[in-house]
């Protein structure tokens, strides 16, 4: 609601992320979280988690009585101008025919949650690494100028109806994606059935972690895998190349929910704000380090802002 609130919430919820990027956090909810929390250290990281997890349900919360008692005050609006309102609307038309069915305030409440852990942290995280990495490659950044300004010119902002037409910079948004490698260890997983692996017994029921990381460094498939190359996603006439390694959503049956929405954010940011400004990192020698967690962030980093085209409108 608030750029207050905002930042309140994205705190908790890098609080968590740190908090279940600690190893012994990972082996806990690998093995046995209701036996481990009794043992000295993991009743530390497993009430901290508890507590930024209660945090982040009462903000929530708090959020969704405010939009009710504007509602119960002003009345309905006529269209719903986001998310929670359009629920609630449901909500109570579903409540006057005598059946909310799944629309309960529980369910807002963990839509909420989902849509900013899994959906408003990882964009932004990605976005804040793309912008960092472009910076700090100064011809990645003239090439995707370059591109743009000759298939968007400086008159208009780029737009999704763009996207086939700009590669490379679809080929820098991948990239970014690779070498960021957000989620490093992926969500837990569990087996529903006796599966064997390279001769290995993996018994129904056991806990895995599939390890993107693996994958999206490989050195086969991507070659120097640490250093950020968009040209690996180009074919040899420059365009892009499809690669099925190419995980950051991982894949199978549960593979992330939001890839098109969050590709197609990162997409629109990136190249609109590279069309619009010229950006340098403020120290020349500009950390990449990746900061590690249950999802990576970027290090902090001061940059300096040029206007490269007049403003659009
Ligand atoms: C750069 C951005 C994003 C990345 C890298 C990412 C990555 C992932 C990964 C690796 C998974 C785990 C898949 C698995 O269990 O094997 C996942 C799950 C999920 N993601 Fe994303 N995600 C991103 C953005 C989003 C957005 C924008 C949304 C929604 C608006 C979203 C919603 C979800 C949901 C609901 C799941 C759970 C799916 C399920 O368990 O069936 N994600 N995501």
């Amino acid at each position: 609601e608030t750029e207050e609130e905002f930042y309140r919430l994205k705190g908790m919820l890098n609080g968590n992320i740190k908090i279940l990027g600690n190893p012994l956090a990972q082996f806990m909810m690998l093995t046995s979280p209701k036996l481990l929390k009794n043992f000295p250290y993991f009743d530390k990281i497993f009430h901290a988690a508890m507590k930024n997890s209660d945090n982040v349900k009462e903000f929530l919360e708090h959020q969704i009585a405010e939009h009710m008692k504007r509602f119960s005050v002003e009345g309905e609006p006529e269209e719903a101008t986001n998310y929670v309102q359009a629920f609630l609307m449901e909500m109570n038309k579903r409540e006057k025919n005598g059946d909310v069915g799944d629309f309960t305030i529980e369910q807002l409440r963990n839509m909420c949650n989902d849509l900013w852990g899994a959906g408003q942290e990882t964009t932004t995280t990605t976005t804040n690494f793309g912008i960092l990495y472009i910076m700090t490659h100064p011809v990645v950044q003239q090439k995707m100028q370059a591109e743009i300004d000759r298939v968007v010119g400086s008159e208009r902002k780029v737009s999704l109806n763009d996207r086939p037409n700009l590669p490379y910079t679809n080929a820098v948004c991948n990239e970014t994606q690779r070498l960021c490698n957000l989620l490093p260890q992926n969500l837990l997983h569990r087996t529903t059935k006796d599966v064997f692996i390279n001769g290995y017994k993996i018994k129904k029921g056991t806990t895995i972690v599939p390890q993107i990381s693996c994958v999206l460094f490989d050195q086969k498939t991507f070659p120097n895998p640490e250093t950020f190359e968009p040209e690996r996603f180009l074919d040899d006439n420059g365009k892009l190349r499809r690669i099925d390694e190419f995980v950051p959503f991982s894949v199978g049956k549960r593979q992330c929910l939001g890839e098109s929405l969050a590709k197609n954010e990162l997409f629109l940011f990136l190249s609109n704000l590279y069309h619009e400004f010229k950006i340098r990192p403020s120290d020349p020698n500009q950390t990449l380090e990746t900061i590690n967690g249950f999802a990576a962030q970027p290090p902090p980093y001061k940059c300096n802002v040029e206007r490269r085209i007049p403003i659009i409108h």
